[in-house]
């Protein structure tokens, strides 16, 4: 077996709902648990045995994954890591096509499809080993989710006994089933043929470009879900494997935190060496908390559980952090509190002063205001926004370069 794998990173339209973080970094880049939000999904693949490529498919810029893929290559020497660029949006199958040569290369027999935008214990292992017990083309990773969420995802209809599924209906209107896809696939490279299927069945939306490459009328996109899923299940050729492990989405810019929490409670589990430890004179800690080498944690402070610290922080005496990321050089002075936020790179935050959220809602949950008002979730400071000393900024969202003097509440502070 020699199998690859593809990171759906998509592009830099698609990161809205991560405002204002997306400003400063794509969405796949943004750190979780002390790193990229898609070094995660490398982490897994590393671990499938025989696994050497990774292509990132998307239509960022080619300059944006240059540095991330220096580190990775040095993190990972045995895996060739790479970014190939739409030259637009092709939809979530789109890029598959248009690239299957460079995936082809080498003969692969199987292809990992992961979506950058999800976070889960990726059990890839298991997952290929479920794919080569059965007959299926491809083998979907599935999860339950409250029934009231389900119609926001790609919904699976499976028989208990064989996992098979029977129907795959994407965002159904009315209640299908709680099995929802988590957008990580495996494919046998066969999928290439179903691909060219699908494409003759939409012949009619199919022409040639000014450099002879094949697009679809209807906006141009190949649906994975539409085009691809819901036929290979007509076709009884598509498998869900149903992991019990935590699965979220990441969204919205405040996902992240809940996320942050997941992947660091699982680090405490795995690693527990790569996470902060109580020591004698250094600041207390509670539960699974992230902090960077280059950061000043003040002795009388104390953090976590769920905070992560990016790199030349500095968290003043008496300080208290609790569910929140802060990003780089942030600068959080004596007796600050920050409960459910993210604080943006270079942000300075006062003496005394409280950055707060609630815990996120619902992990569907996308939307930012209800009837005009801000809904209640965590609190994100843009880069650069700087905290005056004793001041409240409670369940806000704040651009980038706001300078806050007084205290707001349920804003968005443009
Ligand atoms: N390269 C590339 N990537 C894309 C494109 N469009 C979307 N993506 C990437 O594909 C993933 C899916 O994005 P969406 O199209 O926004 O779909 P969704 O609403 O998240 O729903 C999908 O994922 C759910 C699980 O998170 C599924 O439950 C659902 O069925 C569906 O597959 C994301 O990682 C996104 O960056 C594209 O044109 N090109």
């Amino acid at each position: 077996m020699n199998p690859k794998a593809i990171i759906l990173v998509g592009g830099p339209s698609r990161g809205t709902r991560f405002r204002p973080l997306s400003l400063n970094v794509p969405k796949p880049l943004f750190p979780v648990a002390g790193k990229p939000i898609i070094s995660h999904h490398i982490a897994a693949l590393s671990k499938v045995e025989d696994l050497k490529e990774i292509l990132l498919i998307g239509f960022f810029e080619d300059s944006v994954f240059s540095s991330f893929l220096q580190d990775a290559a040095r993190e990972y020497p045995n895996l060739h890591i790479r970014y190939l660029r739409e030259y637009q949006s092709l939809g979530t199958a789109g890029g598959l096509y248009h690239f299957r040569d460079e995936i082809l290369r080498g003969n692969p027999d199987q292809v990992f499809v992961l979506h950058a935008d999800v976070a889960c214990t990726f059990p890839l292992v298991a997952m290929k080993k479920a794919h080569e017990g059965h007959r299926g083309l491809c083998t979907i990773l599935g999860t339950r989710v409250p029934r009231d969420s389900a119609n926001n995802f790609g919904c699976l209809v499976a028989k208990p006994d064989t996992n098979e599924v029977l129907h795959y209906v994407e965002k159904p209107e009315t209640f299908i089933s709680n099995l929802i896809s988590c957008g990580v696939y495996l494919f046998d490279c066969a999928i290439f043929d179903e691909i060219r299927k699908s494409l003759e069945n939409k012949k009619g939306n199919v022409e040639t470009d000014i450099y002879g490459r094949e697009v679809f009328q209807d906006g141009n996109k190949l649906r994975l879900e539409q085009d691809l899923l819901r036929p290979l299940a007509q076709s009884r050729k598509l498998f869900v494997y149903e992991t019990k492990d935590f699965w979220r989405q990441i969204k919205t810019a405040g996902s992240a935190v809940p996320v942050n929490g997941l992947y660091l409670e699982q680090l405490l589990q795995a690693s527990p060496e790569k996470l902060a430890k109580n020591t004698p004179g250094g600041p207390e800690i509670v539960g699974a908390v992230y902090i960077h080498p280059t950061a000043q944690i003040d002795p009388q402070a104390k953090l976590g559980p769920n905070v992560s610290i990016g790199p030349n922080v500095s968290i003043g005496k008496g300080a208290r952090v609790r569910d929140s990321i802060v990003l780089d050089n942030v600068d959080v002075k004596q007796n600050a509190c920050i409960l459910h936020a993210i604080i943006g790179w270079n942000s300075k935050i006062g003496c005394w002063s409280r950055v707060e959220g609630t815990p996120s809602a619902a992990h569907n949950s996308t939307a930012v205001t209800k009837s005009g008002l801000k809904i209640q979730s965590i609190t994100i400071l843009g880069k650069e926004v700087s905290v005056k000393d004793e001041t409240i900024i409670r369940n806000c969202i704040v651009l980038p370069h706001k300078d806050l003097k007084s205290s707001c509440e349920n804003e968005i502070v443009m």
